[in-house]
């Protein structure tokens, strides 16, 4: 029996980008200078955490190793104890953007190799053709934003007079963008995502990646919160990915978080949700169980990028990393002869690089596959590296980018 269980850690990056200079982030590294900061007791929190970073099952799965791969960081003197059947390396991208789309499609074996479209940090960022176009075809009274900017902050300024003119804040990022905040009763939940729907449609022929819901409740300043019902509407991935052949030739393919919002539903047999890390793990050990001979379960665990990185939440993003590390056992106990477990990401959000963006970085390529022999997979010039893994192990044929290293670990050359 084959199965193939794909974890993303959203934004857990390892630094060492070759061209991290041309993003702006030569030198970040999210893993590194969260490592770094914790050891300094500069991530402590009264009632959080305290101290040197705590993430003895992932390192023994190979992360020290991974990050030392990826930049020559040394994380800590444990880093040799590798368990058995554990493989560890890191891997560059060669899509543009550092956004999760690009990130995403290229492990699944599709690289992005066209432009995404960007808005100006100008005011207005949009086009006065788009913002028009909303405002008809999403019938209603106008748009407040229209800008780059952080999301809490934007709901903070424009939150109150969204609610009294029920006009929907627009905005982007340095990412492939348009983000929509509104109030999940004043405006109504439904009505933005239809809202976002028709927006989708307006952006397609701007190559914008995602259009993102984003509601909020609370009714001042003070107060305002967005809530879980956060929507992606993503771009259909091009071409075919790892999940469509999958799919095509009859296996499962559960998605779990939002890998169902990130390929447009693609590929995907089935949709498990749930708020927060805690709850995603417990839907991906739900789902290890379920999976059968030939299936994939692909999740995504979003908080270290939307509640910490983007927050640049030094503390709360290694309090993250220590709760899922607490957890793995949970998941590595579930694992049989013939499995392959993957722990990854799609790339940096370095909480303690300037701005509140992204960060180009290689990402963390490390797991198990037990009854294999594990191993150093060095540095991967793609992630496709690891769809292509995951497709060999399923005994799916070769895709059109990247290199397995299945053998590498021991399994059929
Ligand atoms: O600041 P918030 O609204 O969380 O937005 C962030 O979330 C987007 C998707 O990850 C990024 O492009 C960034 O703009
Ligand atoms: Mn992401
Ligand atoms: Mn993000």
């Amino acid at each position: 029996m084959a199965r193939a269980f794909l974890f993303v850690l959203d934004s857990f990056g390892i630094g060492g980008a070759a061209d991290a200079e041309r993003y702006g982030d030569a030198g970040s590294n999210t893993f590194g200078h969260i490592a770094q900061a914790c050891a300094e007791g500069r991530a402590d929190r009264e009632g959080l955490r305290k101290g040197p970073l705590l993430v003895p099952n992932m390192v023994s799965l190979g992360l020290a190793r991974a990050a030392h791969t990826a930049t020559g960081f040394r994380f800590d003197s444990t880093a040799d104890a590798v368990s058995a059947s554990a493989f560890h390396g890191a891997a560059q991208e060669i899509s543009s953007g550092k956004d999760t789309p690009s990130g995403h499609w290229e492990i699944a074996g599709l690289p992005v190799r066209f432009d995404w479209g960007y808005f100006p940090d100008t005011v207005p960022a949009f086009p006065a053709e788009l913002t028009e176009a909303m405002i008809r075809e999403g019938n209603v009274p106008g748009i407040l934003g229209n800008c780059h900017a952080p999301g809490t902050a934007i709901i903070e300024r424009f939150g109150e007079e969204h609610i009294r003119t029920g006009k929907p804040i627009c905005y982007t990022s340095v990412d492939s963008v348009l983000q929509v905040a509104a109030h999940e009763v004043h405006f109504g939940l439904e009505r933005l995502y239809e809202f976002c729907k028709t927006v989708r449609r307006l952006v397609d022929p701007l190559r914008i990646g995602r259009v993102i819901a984003r509601p909020f409740l609370g009714e001042t300043s003070a107060t305002f919160e967005r809530t879980y019902n956060r929507h992606d509407y993503a771009v259909p991935p091009p071409e075919p990915t790892l999940l469509d052949r999958l799919a095509g030739r009859g296996s499962r393919v559960i998605a779990v978080g939002k890998i169902g919002d990130i390929f447009a539903h693609r590929g995907i047999s089935e949709v498990r949700k749930a708020p927060g890390n805690m709850g995603m793990f417990d839907k991906a050990l739900r789902a290890m169980d379920d999976a059968g001979d030939g299936d994939l379960v692909f999740a995504n665990f979003v908080d270290f990028d939307t509640e910490f990185g983007h927050r640049r939440d030094v503390a709360g993003y290694a309090a993250a990393l220590e709760a899922f590390d607490r957890r793995l056992p949970e998941a590595l106990v579930k694992l049989k002869p013939g499995d392959l477990l993957i722990l990854t990401a799609d790339h940096g959000n370095d909480p303690t690089w300037r701005g509140t963006d992204h960060t180009r970085e290689r990402i963390p390529v490390i797991g198990t596959a037990p009854g294999l022999t594990g191993g150093d997979i060095g540095l991967r010039t793609t992630f496709a590296d690891i769809g292509e893994t995951v497709a060999e192990h399923l005994a799916l044929g070769q895709g059109r980018h990247g290199t397995s290293f299945h053998a590498t670990i021991g399994g059929h050359a």
